[in-house]
């Protein structure tokens, strides 16, 4: 084991308790109430990176709207460690922001406070994504307190708006290319998961999302449905029967030409689904009691994740949500859902044949109703070569570490800066994911296991020692 890992080894303690910290900071980028923490926890970055004689600037990205509201964005934390023109550049991209997430959603103990037991840590942003960028941190201490030169030059970019379409970065790092990104050979992500809970992977595509509002406004202001029910246009009536005209209960997207964008599917390409290692029931037990898949069969399941678009409906906003019978008509709601985009699937005309298609099944309703399609934010899909000295540098790592060959994954999620970076440096970038299948991102009691937290981390060193050597 070299210096490095044996001191990541030796110091797991005070890795979990530094993870503990930013798990308390609340800094979920959605929710105007903790736009705070949001920016304190780009403070707490600078800190920390300050303290492993990192030089940080914070950049200011402007500011946004939100809920009615002009507010700040959060600083991009950039960060550079090594400029040393012998040296590869490798930039490391992270995000600072979470989910929502409130103890009456279900979670068993607080989200924003780190819970241990045995090898798994709970709390909101454990693997998403304040474990990688805390294990980078980690990494980085190992070098410094063990006097071990860097093989590379770093350049972080950690962000705070991820989790709300990463508002504000792509000009920034469009316009930095030439800037504080130049000189840049690779770039490392650590803000995805391993396929399954016991190998592995390394990713090599992402679908893109584009998210939408549907608006529907009736009345004023919300009415008493005994008075008013049976003599209004009801805006809840027409946003589900919109909503309904989205996708099928089996996954189907029902909105005209947007299955026909997809690349067609070679034997070649639904080989390899079939021949991944991947357990159908594992992956139903790690999501219900019952199966709830739409299939039973492993490549459909994994086809419907890397290669297919979906298309998930995700709430309404101003509708009645509480426990009890309040007998209101909303008077004005907003349905949100999102499409899952692959390649081949153009981010312009989605939005267009989407909004066509609403627009079409709202003049059959017959409503009075003003009704409004709004596009919130969208991004194009990725896929990178697998094959690059990146990805070996990467897989080396893994193996060094874990004794495996990784799983080459594509990713169901979405990171939507992947492509600027990929486009605007031209260069290769490689997803090399910390958490496991079962972690519960965006989900209640996120979870991040210690072992790969810290194995994790070892890989990250493994993975800078490698990347400077491999062409
Ligand atoms: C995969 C990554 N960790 C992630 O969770 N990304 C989000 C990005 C996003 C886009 N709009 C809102 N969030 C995701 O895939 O949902
Ligand atoms: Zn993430
Ligand atoms: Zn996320």
């Amino acid at each position: 084991m070299t210096k490095v890992s044996q001191y990541i080894e030796e110091h797991q303690k005070d890795f979990i308790e530094r993870l503990r910290e930013a798990v308390e900071i609340a800094s979920v980028s959605g929710e105007l109430k903790r736009r705070d923490q949001v920016i304190k926890m780009g403070h707490w970055l600078k800190a920390q990176l300050e303290e492993l004689q990192a030089h940080v600037k914070l950049i200011d990205i402007g500011t946004q709207q939100l809920d009615g509201q002009t507010i700040p964005l959060p600083p991009v934390v950039f960060a550079q460690v090594g400029d040393d023109a012998t040296k590869k550049t490798i930039t490391i991209y992270g995000h600072y922001d979470v989910q929502p997430a409130e103890l009456s959603d279900g979670w068993h103990s607080q989200p924003f406070e780190l819970t241990v037991e045995g090898d798994v840590m709970r709390g909101r942003g454990s693997t998403d994504d304040k474990g990688p960028v805390v294990g980078w941190l980690n990494t980085l201490t190992a070098y410094r307190k063990t006097n071990t030169p860097l093989p590379v030059n770093i350049k972080f970019v950690f962000e705070g708006m991820e989790e709300s379409g990463s508002e504000g970065l792509d000009d920034l790092v469009v316009k930095e290319s030439q800037g504080f990104l130049k000189g840049t050979d690779a770039v490392c992500i650590s803000d995805n998961y391993w396929l399954t809970n016991r190998k592995p992977a390394l990713t090599y595509g992402l679908r893109g999302v584009s998210y939408f509002e549907i608006c529907v406004k009736g009345p004023n202001a919300d009415l008493h449905s005994g008075v008013f029910g049976g003599t209004v246009h009801e805006p809840m009536t027409d946003l589900v029967k919109l909503m309904g005209t989205l996708v099928t209960t089996d996954g189907k997207i029902t909105v005209p030409g947007l299955n026909e964008m997809v690349e067609p599917l070679s034997d070649e390409e639904f080989q390899r689904y079939k021949h991944m290692d991947f357990d159908v029931k594992e992956y139903q037990d790690s999501i219900a009691d019952h199966p709830v898949t739409i299939s039973d069969d492993k490549a459909t399941i994994l086809m419907g994740r890397m290669r297919y678009p979906s298309l998930s409906l995700h709430g309404i906003e101003g509708a009645f949500y509480g426990g009890g019978a309040k007998t209101v008509i909303p008077c004005g709601v907003k349905g949100k859902f999102s499409i899952r985009l692959v390649p081949d699937m153009d981010v312009v005309k989605v939005e267009q044949l989407v909004k066509e298609h609403l627009h079409k099944e709202a003049k059959k309703l017959n409503t009075r109703n003003e009704v409004e399609v709004v596009q919130l934010s969208a991004g194009p899909a990725w896929v990178a070569d697998p094959n690059h000295w990146n990805f070996r540098a990467a897989a080396k790592a893994i193996k060094n570490v874990f004794g495996v060959e990784p799983d080459r994954t594509r990713e169901g999620g979405s990171i939507p800066v992947t492509l600027t970076f990929d486009e605007s440096l031209k260069v290769n970038v490689c997803l090399l994911p910390m958490g496991r299948a079962d972690d519960g991102a965006h989900s209640t009691n996120e979870k991040l296991n210690i072992s790969n937290y810290i194995q994790g981390s070892k890989v990250f060193a493994e993975y800078l020692e490698n990347v400077a050597v491999h062409d």
